[in-house]
């Protein structure tokens, strides 16, 4: 698991720790961005280092880091932004040779040590500037550029939110130190950090406010069949998806749905289209199509006008649901049964009247208030989809590609979480477990290259294989 926690907390764990007076912390932190930037330059031996130091201890992190490559014979200037630096820092970057410069325009890899977690959002002037004379992208501008390393966070980014407000470094790489921070998972200021490598520091931290899967915990959270199971202990997975409108988006949900993570997929058209449930079983022979209990139903993807008609009646039946697309404008407070709501930023603003880009802006909010106000799981979909539950964790989900902003993406997804729910998890780990695994697949069905919804859909068994311990 990635954790990552609030400033708040890491504050507490750093005056808990018996390391923090004699500065053991800091020389940590130091050593481990120096490793980080020697790694990521293949040595240290003659290259150019330009450190943009700030005030506090974010700039002391870079002043001894930057010390720690002199001595392997890096060239280091520490550009100092602020008429105050950190005292034991500069000496230890000076007794190793290092300069302090009042400007530079080049350099093999820019240390960004302007502000880290103590800082305001957005940077000041003397700090564009120098950014700007080094090459260092601020925001969205773009231009050749060297290397950036920034200690602990992008300077100018808020470190609790995942908001981007006014300018900031965007880093190729951030040396992040104890846990990882909320912005170095939540977009959009997650986009801004680059690779994110986390030092352990040793600092005894609280429950994470925010976490993302890994592997690992997939691998321990999968439902996996035992030698007594047969198809229904395993679970039947209901979906009510597509319209004669829209009948593709039946089979790309019922794809999802049908990786062989259930015993069983149940097919019925929202608007009873026998056509539609005719093509669903042509594609995919192993789904039935007749009324019967399930386990959990899917309900909305490409439903059309009925949807708000199928969401009543799968909630009827009193098993978890998964809401997505149509039925999403069915929902206007708790609904009866445990759900998963599955909006893009779109139907989430519309779910919470607002506008679509402030959704976007501050996805780590609107999300947690629209679990609070539907009292259910909400999953909002995006390059870094969030899951939230109404007890206030929050998973966000750091597989997947670009290529899978493709139509039908959605409806494989919304399948496959409710395939995941009629096994037997939790709303909460269904729906974080489903985009992790949709994301995967989604990776190596691109390979690098485009994508369509069906191929996500065809390569989520073998996600699923490659999770799960080798027999
Ligand atoms: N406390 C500890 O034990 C450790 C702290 N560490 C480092 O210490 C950092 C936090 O240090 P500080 O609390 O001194 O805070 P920072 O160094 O992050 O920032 C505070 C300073 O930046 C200035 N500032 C605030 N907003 C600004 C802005 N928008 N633009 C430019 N300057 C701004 C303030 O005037 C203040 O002097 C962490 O991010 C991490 O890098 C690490 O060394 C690990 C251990
Ligand atoms: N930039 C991106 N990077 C990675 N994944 C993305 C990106 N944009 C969207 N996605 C994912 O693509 C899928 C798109 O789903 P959705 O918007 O519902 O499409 P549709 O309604 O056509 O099925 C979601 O799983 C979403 O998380
Ligand atoms: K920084």
């Amino acid at each position: 698991m990635r954790h990552a926690h609030t400033v708040a907390q890491v504050r507490a764990a750093e005056e808990a720790s018996p390391d923090l007076a004699s500065g053991v912390l800091m020389q940590r932190a130091a050593r481990g961005l120096a490793h980080a930037v020697i790694d990521l330059l293949g040595g240290a031996y003659g290259r150019r280092v330009v450190l943009l130091v700030g005030s506090g201890d974010n700039g002391g992190d870079a002043l001894y880091a930057g010390a720690y490559l002199a001595r392997r014979g890096a060239l280091v200037d520490a550009w100092l932004l602020s008429e105050r630096a950190h005292p034991g820092g500069l000496a230890a970057l000076r007794a190793a040779g290092g300069r302090t410069v009042a400007s530079a325009a080049r350099a093999d890899v820019v240390v960004d040590g302007i502000v880290g977690i103590g800082g305001r959002p957005g940077l000041r002037r003397e700090a564009v500037a120098a950014c700007r004379a080094l090459g260092v992208r601020v925001g969205a501008d773009e231009h050749a550029r060297p290397l950036v390393v920034s200690v602990d966070l992008p300077s100018g980014l808020d470190a609790d939110t995942g908001r981007v407000e006014g300018s900031h470094v965007m880093a190729d790489l951030t040396v992040t130190f104890g846990t990882e921070k909320v912005a170095h998972l939540v977009d959009p200021a997650a986009a801004a950090c680059g690779t994110v490598h986390l030092v352990d520091i040793g600092l005894d931290l609280p429950a994470a406010a925010v976490e993302a899967l890994q592997q690992a915990d997939v691998a321990t959270l999968l439902p996996v069949p035992e030698g007594a199971d047969h198809k229904y202990t395993r679970g039947v997975v209901g979906v009510r998806a597509g319209s004669a409108t829209y009948p593709g988006a039946a089979r790309l949900c019922v794809a999802g749905a049908a990786s062989g993570l259930v015993g069983m997929v149940r097919f019925r058209a929202v608007d009873g289209d026998e056509d539609t449930a005719r093509r669903v079983v042509a594609a995919r022979p192993e789904v039935v199509t007749n009324a019967g209990r399930v386990q959990a139903w899917v309900v909305g993807s490409g439903g059309g006008d009925r949807a708000a008609d199928a969401l009543a009646e799968a909630v009827g039946d009193g098993v978890p649901v998964v809401v997505d697309a149509d039925a999403l404008a069915a929902v206007d407070g708790p609904l009866a049964v445990p759900a998963v709501l599955t909006p893009h930023a779109g139907e989430l603003a519309q779910l919470l009247g607002m506008e679509r880009a402030e959704v976007e802006a501050d996805q780590l909010s609107a999300v947690r208030r629209a679990a609070d106000r539907f009292g259910a799981v909400v999953l909002l979909k995006g390059r870094r989809t969030l899951v939230a539950e109404p007890a206030g964790r929050v998973r966000v989900n750091t597989t997947g590609t670009p290529w899978l902003a493709t139509a039908g993406a959605g409806d494989v997804l919304a399948g496959l979480i409710g395939s995941l729910l009629a096994a037997g998890l939790d709303p909460f780990d269904a729906a974080s477990v489903g985009c992790w695994l949709h994301g995967a697949a989604a990776t190596a069905a691109s390979a690098g290259g485009p994508l369509t919804a069906s191929a996500v859909a065809d390569a989520l068994s073998a996600a699923v294989r490659r999770v799960l311990p080798t027999p």
